[in-house]
């Protein structure tokens, strides 16, 4: 096996919780600055809704444009061996992908095997409330403009056609977005392994608000939220020729960026993290499981 396919990020111990939160920091970077594109463009609701498209109906395609958008990008990501190392997932059912045209890479068997996947419902979450919201800008100057060309009532509103442009840059920031939250899976590891004792009982009895007490890091999530609006407040800004910030209206809803954080991302992170813990004694022998529990935690983290 060739470490030098391995993610360099998590060279060295997989495991390490700082090098793990420090992945996790720099997705903040690459998910604002990919909102910051999407919301150049308008709302374009046709793009998530299913049967939208006659054309996609006439090609026995039931989804939506971007679901299409996804099946047809993932496809062929997958031809090139996407999708088979243990941070990226699809969100077209894999059954629906082709086979890798190059042989798997043997990855190093950092996580326990399990099936945890947030796909579906960050799909859902970021269709249905942040898209609107990082769109409403640019969707309220669309409107604007067709009105002064005659064009009045629902013709007005989020469509300005750039479906192609608004699909490519969703996508980006899906991935972007379920790659973060399935980290959530390597926090979790690295937290069971260092204090196995404290979560076995509650997998053995499964106690989800237990699980979740137990990976729950109040301060961290606190200096995120903090960390994340200077990020968005620096990043949305407009630069003159000579890069002086312009000081006018911020590329993105800054207060959108913070709640895509609080209310979506960083609670179903701790949901995987808990949906992992409880299959992590799957399989494992009795004197397996009584090690685990009667094992006592390395220096605090
Ligand atoms: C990811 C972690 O686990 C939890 C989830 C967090 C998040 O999604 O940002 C932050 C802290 C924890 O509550 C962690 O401990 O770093």
């Amino acid at each position: 096996m060739s470490f030098a396919h391995f993610n360099f990020t998590l060279a060295g111990n997989p495991l390490d919780l700082d090098k793990i939160r420090g992945i996790l920091t720099r997705l903040e970077d690459t998910i604002i600055f990919q909102l910051i594109e999407r919301a150049q463009f308008a709302h374009n609701p046709r793009l998530y809704q299913r049967g939208a498209f006659q054309e996609l109906k006439d090609l026995g395609f039931e989804g939506s444009m971007l679901e299409w958008f996804l099946k047809e990008t993932e496809g062929f990501h997958a031809k090139a061996r996407r999708y088979t190392s243990p941070d990226e997932y699809p969100f077209t059912p894999i059954e629906q992908l082709p086979q890798p045209l190059l042989k798997p890479i043997q990855y190093p068997q950092v996580l326990y095997p399990n099936k945890v996947n947030a796909n579906p419902s960050i799909l859902s979450f970021y269709a249905r409330s942040i898209v609107p919201r990082i769109t409403r800008q640019a969707t309220l100057a669309l409107a604007t403009l067709k009105r002064a060309n005659g064009i009045v009532g629902d013709e007005e509103y989020e469509d300005d056609g750039n479906y192609g442009s608004a699909g490519v840059i969703d996508m980006e920031v899906l991935q972007a977005i379920s790659k973060r939250v399935h980290y959530g899976k390597f926090v979790s590891e690295s937290k069971f392994l260092d204090d196995p004792a404290a979560f076995v009982p509650h997998i053995l009895k499964p106690n989800r608000d237990a699980l979740a007490a137990l990976i729950t890091k109040p301060e961290v999530e606190r200096r995120l939220l903090q960390r994340l609006r200077k990020k968005a407040l620096v990043y949305a800004q407009d630069f003159a020729p000579d890069g002086e910030p312009r000081g006018d209206e911020a590329k993105i809803d800054v207060d959108g960026v913070v709640e895509l954080y609080e209310n979506y991302i960083i609670p179903l992170t701790k949901e995987v993290e808990v949906d992992y813990l409880l299959v992590r004694l799957n399989g494992l022998s009795q004197q397996e499981i009584d090690d685990l529990a009667g094992k006592k935690p390395s220096a605090a983290v």
